[in-house]
C-alpha cells in the first residue's frame, strides 16, 4: 500500500498502465472497454501506456524517441526520428557536438581584472619572459619557413623581448595592449599566492615606423607584415590564430577610435588598452558606462539553409570570390533583431529563399576587423532564387552529393569550398556529417 489516497480514476490508471507495462493484453482489453479514454492517461512517472504524440515527454522529460534511442532500440527510434512537420526534421536535434573553430581558440587566460592594476601591468612588461606581438597597419610580423606564397604553407607570430621592442614602446604613435597570460598547463599545487609562479604575459603592440626597420629587429627567417589578412592571417596554427584573433580586433578598434564618438575630442586608451577615454573632461561619455569606450564585436549571422527535401544546401558567391567558390550566405545584425530574425531576413534579401527553423551551431571570431561569426543550420520553406545582384552575384541550391565531391574529391566539382579555416567551411561540412534523416 502507498502511504498516500489514489482516488478511484487513479487507481484504474495505475492499474491500466501496470498492465501495459506487463505486456497483459487480456486486461488491457477488459480496461479498456470500459474506459476507453485510458490510452492517453498519464500516471505518477510521468508515462502513458503507449506515447500516442511523439512530442509528449515524461517526468525526465524525455520523448519516446529519447527512450527508444536510449535502449537501443534503433529500429524504433528511426521510425519516431521520420516527422510529418516538414522543416524540422532536416534540423539536428540535440545531436550537435561542440565544434573550435579556426581563431577560436583562447589560449590565454586574459585575466580581465588585471586590465585596471597599472602597477601589475608596468612589472609585467618588463619582465624577461614577457612576450610582444609586433604589428604594422594591423597585420602582425610573421615568418614562414620557405619564401613560399601558397595558402599551404604555415606561419609563425614573431615573438619579441621587452629589450628589443622597449625604444618602439616609447612612441607617441604606438598603441600596447595588453593580452593576458599563458594558461597553467598543469595546475600548481600550492595554494598561496606567493608560491605560485606567474606564467608568462603578452602584449601586443602597433607601430606606425618604417616596415623595413621593424623587420630588422627580428631574427627569425623570411619575416614579413603579411599584405591581405583574409588570406595570410588563415596560415597560422590554432593557438596563434586564436591570439591574434583578440590583438588584431582591438588593435582595429584603436585606429579607428582615436577621436571621440560623442563629442570629437582626442581619446587615449587606458586599462591595458581594452578602454579608450575622452580627454574632454565634460564629455559625457565619461558619465556612466558607454559602449562606445570599449572595443566593438559585430555579430553577423552565417547560414548554410537546407532545402526542405533535406538534401540540398543554398550557397551563394559574392563577385570577390575566387573562381567557382562558392559559401555560405551571411550577413550583419541589425540592431533589435535576434540572430534567428537576421538569418530569415539575409537569406530572402539576398537570395528571395524563404526560411522557417533555425539552430545555432557554433560560431567564429573573425577579426576583419571585429566581426563574431553566427553560425546556424536554417531550413528553407521555399525554394526559389532570386538573387540580390548587388550582394550576391549568384546563388543556386547544390546537392548532398556535390557538396561531398567539392570537399572530399579533387575532379572537378561542380564548385569550390571555401577554406577550412573558415567557419562556412565548417557548416557545410558539419551537415555532411548529418544523416539525412529521411
Ligand atoms: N568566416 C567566414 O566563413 C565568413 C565571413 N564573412 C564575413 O561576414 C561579414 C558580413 O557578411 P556580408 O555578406 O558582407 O554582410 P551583409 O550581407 O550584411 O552586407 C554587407 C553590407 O552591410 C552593410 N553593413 C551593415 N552593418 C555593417 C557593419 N557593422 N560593418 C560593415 N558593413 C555593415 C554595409 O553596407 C555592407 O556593405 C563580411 O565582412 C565577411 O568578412 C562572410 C562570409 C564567410
Ligand atoms: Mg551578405
Ligand atoms: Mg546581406
Ligand atoms: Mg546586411
Ligand atoms: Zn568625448
Amino acid at each position: 500500500m502507498t502511504s498516500y489516497q489514489l482516488s478511484a480514476k487513479d487507481e484504474m490508471v495505475e492499474k491500466f498502465l501496470d498492465a501495459a507495462a506487463r505486456g497483459d493484453l487480456s486486461q488491457v482489453s477488459t480496461l479498456l472497454s470500459h474506459v476507453p479514454s485510458l490510452t492517453n492517461q498519464t500516471g505518477y512517472s510521468g508515462w502513458t501506456a503507449l506515447i500516442c504524440d511523439k512530442f509528449i515527454v515524461n517526468s525526465s522529460s524525455q520523448t519516446a524517441y529519447d527512450i527508444a534511442k536510449f535502449w537501443g532500440h534503433k529500429h524504433i527510434a528511426d521510425l519516431l526520428g521520420q516527422t510529418d512537420d516538414g522543416c524540422q526534421r532536416v534540423l539536428l536535434g540535440s545531436h550537435i557536438s561542440p565544434q573550435e573553430n579556426y581563431f577560436s581558440r583562447e589560449t590565454l587566460d586574459r585575466l580581465s581584472g588585471k586590465r585596471t592594476d597599472e602597477a601589475w601591468l608596468e612589472a609585467k612588461q618588463r619582465k624577461p619572459d614577457t612576450v610582444y606581438l609586433m604589428f604594422s597597419n594591423l597585420s602582425p610580423m610573421v615568418s614562414t619557413p620557405q619564401e613560399d606564397n601558397s595558402a599551404a604553407v604555415e606561419s609563425k607570430l614573431c615573438r619579441f623581448t621587452y629589450e628589443t621592442v622597449k625604444d618602439l614602446l616609447q612612441k607617441p604613435a604606438t598603441v600596447l595592449i595588453f593580452l593576458g597570460v599563458e594558461k597553467r598547463k598543469n595546475p600548481s599545487p600550492y595554494s598561496s599566492e606567493e608560491g605560485i609562479q606567474e606564467t608568462p604575459a603578452w602584449f601586443a603592440f602597433s607601430t606606425d615606423e618604417d616596415a623595413a626597420e621593424l623587420l630588422k629587429l627580428c631574427t627569425e627567417r623570411n619575416c614579413s607584415f603579411p599584405k591581405m589578412p583574409n588570406r595570410d592571417l588563415l596560415k597560422l596554427n590554432e593557438e596563434e590564430a586564436g591570439i591574434v584573433a583578440q590583438a588584431r580586433s582591438v588593435l582595429a578598434w584603436h585606429s579607428r577610435y582615436s577621436f571621440c564618438p560623442t563629442c570629437g575630442t582626442s581619446t587615449k586608451p587606458e586599462e591595458g588598452g581594452h578602454k579608450r577615454i575622452c580627454l574632454n573632461s565634460e564629455c559625457r561619455s565619461l558619465k556612466g558606462v558607454h559602449n562606445t569606450c570599449y572595443p566593438r564585436v559585430d555579430p553577423v549571422v552565417i547560414m548554410l539553409v537546407i532545402h526542405p527535401d533535406g538534401n540540398q544546401c543554398l550557397l551563394g558567391r559574392k563577385k570577390i570570390f575566387p573562381a567557382r567558390m562558392f559559401s555560405c550566405l551571411a550577413g550583419f545584425v541589425e540592431p533589435g533583431e535576434t540572430f534567428e530574425d537576421a538569418v530569415r531576413r539575409e537569406v530572402e534579401e539576398e537570395s528571395g529563399v524563404q526560411v522557417g527553423p533555425v539552430q545555432y551551431i557554433s560560431c567564429q571570431p573573425w577579426p576583419m576587423p571585429s566581426n563574431l561569426m553566427i553560425g546556424c543550420f536554417a531550413v528553407a520553406i521555399s525554394t526559389d532564387i532570386r538573387v540580390d545582384e548587388n550582394e550576391i552575384e549568384e546563388a543556386r541550391w547544390f546537392t548532398r552529393q556535390q557538396v561531398i565531391d567539392s570537399l572530399f574529391r579533387e575532379a572537378s566539382p561542380a564548385f569550390i569550398a571555401p577554406p577550412r579555416q573558415t567557419i562556412a567551411h565548417q557548416l557545410i561540412r558539419h551537415w555532411i556529417g548529418m544523416n539525412a534523416n529521411l
